[in-house]
């Protein structure tokens, strides 16, 4: 059968058509452009009338969806296949937030565990389960990286107005600067230590956890280390060689990968925070969103639009920067979980079977909150020579507002700049309209003409635009598995796994071989001589 033609090919027609079509136009050409291009779901508005795209161009990136199988893809993994075939795995985070389309077994082995955990949590939030010295735990430090670190630690900023347990912290990097600032100050007799690992042979993790329990120990005796301990992982083996009682690991399995692993065990740091009931409602929102994504039509299936604008952006605009800029300071950090969920899964450049990609796969994700990333890097978006896009989040209300009586008084600001961020960032502003904007400000002519290039905006740089409610933890949960599934249905396009990772072995291999080299810098003559000057370098003793 002869090979099907790249995204990017059957797509340039009307990249093409489209790549002399301004977004200035295309908003007022057409009065109906917002009802054409936004959807409503699941408790979600998804707008993007400000993609640069016509209802031809869309309607072919929705053949491209049918074409392509994502429907029969969709399905695979829901019902437990093996898809990540590299490492020979199904796919079931979903199966970790309910649903009947994966295997019985998963369903009863995931139902067990997590009331295990979950007991686990309110246990610990009640003082039922408590420390050494029969006092409850008032901190809990969450030791992990990755996977194992980012979720937890942006759902529990997320969700501020809802933690009512312990204070929650977090250690995750090898620097030993981050365990001395995460450590000292917390109580040992006071804190709960969680080591978060799927694999459990995570260097950072392990030097880590070596550090804690050592920090443990010293004030409580080792004897009693063991009860502000615990273990969440899939190797059950390591746990026990590290010394964590087997009451206390919480497991997932092989079929949960690291970067969707929040919802199962990995998850514990969050419940502990908001309790096992407002994590129920988390799973739920998730749950609703995956429904979504197994029922709705492609024409109105949030994941897949979101997904579709993604494969527009990259294969058709040619773009690479992908910015997250949610308005909503409490998802601070949700721009990094999801960089990794994203360029984890679809850092790729082979497709399943070997060869290379066809097309242009994966985009730079970044972000920060607005409005201060509008006072950091939007500069860049505005004026800058590269396109970047952006995907805009923001809620109806902020949970908990109501500074000094002042509530709403912030909110409004904060949609306003939203908005007028977007409509800047599409429309722009021509270099007439800036001399007539500063004829009017009373700028003298020359002047004028010497600052108008400057103050002009190109425009045409596109946005989508994602509004819910308030973030309360079943939002949340609708929010992650958008964009779990978006990237899965990227990947499907693309015909890469997004559900491997083995771009990341190489630098963990060589730490390994260069490790011993900074104790003994003669072997470092096997190296490079760029990687051997550095070693001289970072060895060198203070002049
Ligand atoms: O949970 P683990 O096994 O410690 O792995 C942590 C992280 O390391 C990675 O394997 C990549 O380095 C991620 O995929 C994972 O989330």
């Amino acid at each position: 059968m002869p090979e099907q033609s790249s995204l990017t090919a059957q797509l340039k027609p009307h990249a093409d058509r489209m790549r002399v079509a301004h977004l200035r136009d295309l908003l007022s050409a057409d009065p109906e452009r917002f009802e054409r291009f936004s959807r409503t779901g699941c408790g979600l508005l998804l707008d993007w009338s400000k993609e640069k795209l016509d209802a031809v161009a869309w309607e072919s990136l929705l053949h491209l969806a049918r074409e392509r199988g994502v429907e029969n893809a969709r399905d695979a993994m829901l019902r437990g296949d093996l898809i990540n075939g590299t490492e020979g795995r199904a796919v079931l985070h979903t199966a970790l937030r309910g649903g009947n389309w994966a295997p019985t077994q998963a369903l009863q082995e995931i139902a067990l565990e997590k009331t295990r955990f979950l007991r686990f949590a309110d246990d610990i939030r009640a003082g039922a389960i408590a420390a050494s010295d029969g006092a409850p735990f008032e901190h809990v430090v969450n030791i992990g990286i990755g996977g194992s670190d980012l979720g937890p630690v942006m759902a529990v900023r997320a969700l501020a107005p809802f933690c009512d347990g312990p204070s929650m912290h977090f250690l995750s990097n090898v620097d030993g600067a981050h365990a001395i600032d995460v450590l000292d100050g917390l109580d040992p007799r006071r804190t709960l230590v969680l080591v978060a690992s799927k694999t459990f042979t995570t260097l950072e993790t392990l030097t880590n956890a070596q550090t804690a329990r050592a920090w443990l120990a010293e004030t409580l005796g080792e004897g009693q280390v063991g009860q502000h301990l615990a273990a969440l992982s899939t190797n059950a083996d390591a746990t026990a060689a590290f010394g964590i009682q087997s009451d206390r690991v919480f497991g997932f399995w092989d079929y949960v990968g690291g970067r969707y692993s929040l919802w199962s065990a990995i998850g514990l740091p969050l419940a502990l925070a908001i309790g096992a009931e407002r994590f129920e409602a988390f799973l739920a929102g998730a749950h609703a969103m995956d429904a979504h994504f197994a029922d709705a039509p492609l024409a109105d299936n949030m994941p897949v639009i979101l997904a579709l604008i993604g494969i527009w952006r990259r294969n058709a605009l040619a773009l690479v920067g992908h910015a997250v800029i949610p308005y909503e300071e409490r998802l601070a950090r949700f721009p990094a979980y999801l960089q990794q969920m994203d360029m984890e899964s679809n850092g790729k450049s082979v497709r399943m079977d070997g060869s290379p990609a066809q097309d242009a796969t994966g985009m730079m994700v970044f972000g920060e909150p607005g409005t201060n990333a509008q006072h950091s890097f939007f500069q860049l978006c505005h004026q800058g020579h590269d396109v970047v896009a952006l995907d805009v989040l923001i809620g109806r209300r902020v949970v908990g507002e109501a500074v000094s009586g002042r509530a709403g008084v912030h909110h409004t600001h904060l949609m306003a700049n939203a908005l007028a961020q977007t409509r800047a960032l599409a429309l722009g502003r021509t270099l007439e309209e800036t001399r007539a904007e500063m004829a009017h400000e009373g700028i003298a002519l020359d002047e004028i003409e010497r600052l108008a290039p400057h103050r002009t905006f190109p425009g045409d740089r596109p946005s989508t635009t994602i509004v819910y409610d308030q973030l309360d933890p079943e939002t949340l949960g609708k929010l992650i598995a958008l964009y779990e599934h978006k990237v899965f249905v990227e990947s499907v396009l693309w015909d890469i796994n997004a559900f491997d990772q083995w771009g990341v072995e190489l630098g963990k291999q060589l730490a390994k071989q260069i490790t011993p080299a900074l104790a003994d810098p003669r072997l470092a003559a096997a190296f490079d001589p760029s990687t051997r000057g550095l070693i001289e370098a970072l060895l060198q003793k203070e002049e």
